[in-house]
């Protein structure tokens, strides 16, 4: 069921305009991630949506009733919607409890907040204030505080920004367990493909101001609709290939092409650094590269290697692996395993260089 439609929004800072035909749905009970570059105007949907600003025009509704529709917008005190800022703006002076009591009807209060309590695993906690817990602890605090009057709709802007990378995952990992076994319908707004990527049901790639693509993360990881959101979610090798109606011919190999990607033509093909695999012996299908640094991260090895010159044109200059262990030599041979997946015309080289992690 439709918890949240965005209909073609327009909306303006001043002359500026910032939203330029936004089209969004967010099934009820599902959480999504609307993710961009910083600037590309996520925090201003948000506050469309959450009544603290006004759109220009389009259509907002929740659950059927209209919040925005640039001429009639129901304030936002009325729209049942939650809201989680950066920072968690936490009441410094009142306990946790009062905290997440605030505003709810006084005679219901003690209960609810035993159980928001409960449901974000803070329990024994109410008595303490903010500055006695630490930033994870303060963030579920202020989530409990956005869910405490049962909002249709929670928007999180950026909450796990201001906490530091060790503790980031672990509260991003709870509060997308907390969310889930509320049943909440959520929107969270982030430039951090990692965030989005493990924590949303759909993801929303936001680029000036309209949606480029929309999806599940496993679908935008690894059939992304063009090169700039491809290399947005993550690190992307790509390639000149010529499609020929059943594959892609390309100068690391024939390579089977995703479900439902163009057949023919010569497009921009991608592959994810996991489809490289490397060996220290040739074999039929694999190519020579010599590998010019290698990076221990823990989990993996990512490895930069430079494709052999005599492969020819189309590829680029650097390819970007990622292997369970360390190549033992600098020369060695690369298959490619999975689908390679047209994400735009051939540039021939111009399209070569070094695979980039966030160039949106
Ligand atoms: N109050 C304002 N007055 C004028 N311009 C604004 C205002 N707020 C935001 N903008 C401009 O609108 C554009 C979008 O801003 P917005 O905050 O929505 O982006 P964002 O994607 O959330 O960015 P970030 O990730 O950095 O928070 C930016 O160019 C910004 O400079």
């Amino acid at each position: 069921m439709t918890g949240l439609a965005i209909q073609d929004l327009y909306a303006s800072h001043g002359r500026t305009q910032v939203l330029s035909g936004v089209d969004l749905t967010v099934e009820q009970g599902s959480l999504a991630c609307v993710l961009g570059p910083s600037g590309c105007g996520k925090s201003t949907l948000l506050r469309v949506v959450a009544g603290f600003h006004q759109a220009a025009r389009g259509r907002v509704t929740l659950a059927g009733r209209l919040l925005d529709d640039g001429r009639s917008r129901l304030p936002a005190e009325r729209r049942r919607i939650g809201y989680v800022p950066q920072d968690g703006a936490l009441f410094p002076h009142l306990t946790v409890a009062a905290n997440i009591g605030f505003g709810l009807p006084r005679a219901k209060r003690p209960a609810r907040v035993a159980e928001l309590l409960d449901l974000v695993g803070l329990a024994g906690f109410g008595d303490r204030h903010p500055h006695q817990l630490s930033g994870g602890q303060q963030q579920r605090v202020a989530l409990a505080r956005a869910l405490a009057p049962a909002p249709e709709l929670l928007l999180l802007d950026e909450p796990f920004a201001a906490l530091d990378a060790a503790l980031r995952s672990d509260v991003r990992a709870e509060v997308a367990a907390t969310l889930r076994r509320a049943g909440a319908t959520a929107i969270l707004v982030t430039h951090d493909q990692d965030e989005a990527l493990s924590f949303a049901d759909t993801i929303a790639v936001m680029r000036d101001g309209r949606i480029a693509q929309t999806g599940s993360p496993q679908t935008l990881y690894s059939e992304p609709a063009d090169a700039r959101t491809a290399r947005f979610l993550g690190e992307a090798n790509l390639l000149d290939a010529e499609l020929d109606g059943a594959a892609a011919v390309t100068a690391l190999g024939r390579l089977p092409l995703t479900d439902g990607a163009p057949a023919t033509g010569r497009h921009l093909v991608m592959l994810r650094p996991r489809q490289l695999r490397l060996s220290s012996v040739p074999a039929a299908d694999a190519v020579r590269a010599r590998v010019l640094s290698c990076l221990f991260r823990g989990h993996d090895y990512r490895v930069e290697l430079a494709p052999d010159p005599a492969l020819g044109a189309g590829l680029p200059e650097r390819l970007v692996a990622y292997t369970d262990g360390a190549p033992s030599e600098t020369e060695v041979y690369v298959q490619v395993h999975g689908a390679a997946h047209p994400v735009g015309d051939a540039l021939g080289a111009a399209s070569a260089g070094t695979p980039s992690t966030v160039d949106a």
